[in-house]
């Protein structure tokens, strides 16, 4: 029997975790503070403020949003970042990925205090990560491993290939992937016989873009598989990269998508939003 790693259920439990300690946060007068800078109309950002924005709100998390237009200055995203990072109400920010073409995402990312990075995507807590000495840790690996750890999915010594290697989740992902002990394999779009290498995985995680782009021919049978794609099909239907009809029936455990990894997402934003703002109370 497959096992379908219920990423919206195992988001709940640790929903109820949070509350409590964001209960015990504000009896000493901390409210803990999200603030997310979108700007412009990407599709699966919209997804995730949406969600995101209903999840704090859940919990009693401050969420505040900025929204700017898609013909925003950098002088402008900029400006809102200094903002948010004097702002002591404020204790993670996240700036939503893509930004538009003329905007310099690496020099966005930098202007983000680190200590207030609550993505993780500072090159400081990305070094920091690749030292196996993490800090804040990008929300959706982190999420995925909470995913792994829940279903008692050990990784240690065994061989993960993960299919992208974008800042967001590829990369963060390998690095925590290595840290955990696992044996790990990125691949990419120019990665010579890729379906020979994602069929020697024990543990794929599929990120790339391409709706339902993994098919049970690309999957060792017994795999444990993690669709992270948000993705619209033809028929305009929300699905992953990963074919889930064809490949559930192969894998040991697979992520549903809705239902998997997005979930999982939301729950590590809050829990390291929550985590930065215990650090107002030893101040
Ligand atoms: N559920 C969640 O919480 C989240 C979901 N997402 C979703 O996950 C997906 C990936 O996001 P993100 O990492 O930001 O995407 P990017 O577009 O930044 O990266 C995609 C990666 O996949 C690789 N790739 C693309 N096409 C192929 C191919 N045909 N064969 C092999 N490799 C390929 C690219 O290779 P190369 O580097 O060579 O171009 C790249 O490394 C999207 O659907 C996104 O919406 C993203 C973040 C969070
Ligand atoms: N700086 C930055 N950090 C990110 O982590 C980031 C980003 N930018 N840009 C966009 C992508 C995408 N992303 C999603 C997270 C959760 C869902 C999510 O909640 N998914 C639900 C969808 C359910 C529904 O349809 O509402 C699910 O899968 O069940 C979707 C997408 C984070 N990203």
């Amino acid at each position: 029997m497959t096992i379908r790693l219920d990423g919206k259920q195992t988001a709940n439990s640790m929903m109820a975790t949070l509350k409590t300690e964001i209960t015990a946060l504000k009896a000493k007068g901390v409210t803990p503070g999200l603030a997310v800078v979108l700007v412009g109309d990407d599709p699966a950002s919209a997804i995730y403020v949406r969600n995101k924005q209903r999840r704090a709100e859940e919990l009693g998390i401050n969420s505040v949003r900025r929204t700017l237009p898609k013909s925003a200055t950098q002088a402008e995203v900029l400006a809102e970042v200094a903002t948010l990072n004097q702002d002591p109400s404020i204790d993670g920010i996240l700036v939503q990925l893509p930004l538009p073409s003329q905007i310099d995402e690496n020099a966005v990312i930098e202007a983000i205090d680190p200590a207030k990075d609550v993505d993780g995507f500072h090159p400081l807590n990305v070094g920091k990560l690749w030292e196996n000495m993490p800090r804040i840790i990008a929300s959706t690996p982190f999420g995925i491993m909470a995913l792994l750890e829940h279903y008692h999915i050990d990784v240690a010594g065994k061989h993960a290939v993960v299919l992208g290697r974008s800042n967001i989740v590829g990369r963060p992902m390998a690095a925590l992937l290595l840290n955990h002990d696992a044996t790990v394999t990125i691949a990419h779009s120019k990665t010579q016989n890729l379906f020979a290498i994602t069929k020697q995985a024990d543990i794929l995680v599929v990120a790339t873009g391409q709706a339902e782009f993994i098919t049970a021919d690309a999957v060792k049978p017994g795999a444990v598989v993690i669709d992270v794609g948000m993705d619209h099909n033809a028929a305009g239907k929300l699905v992953g990269d990963v074919d889930y009809a064809s490949v559930a029936p192969v894998a040991s455990a697979i992520t549903p998508v809705p239902g998997g990894v997005g979930p999982m997402t939301i729950a590590g934003l809050m829990t390291q939003t929550v985590a930065l703002a215990k650090r107002r109370v030893h101040e």
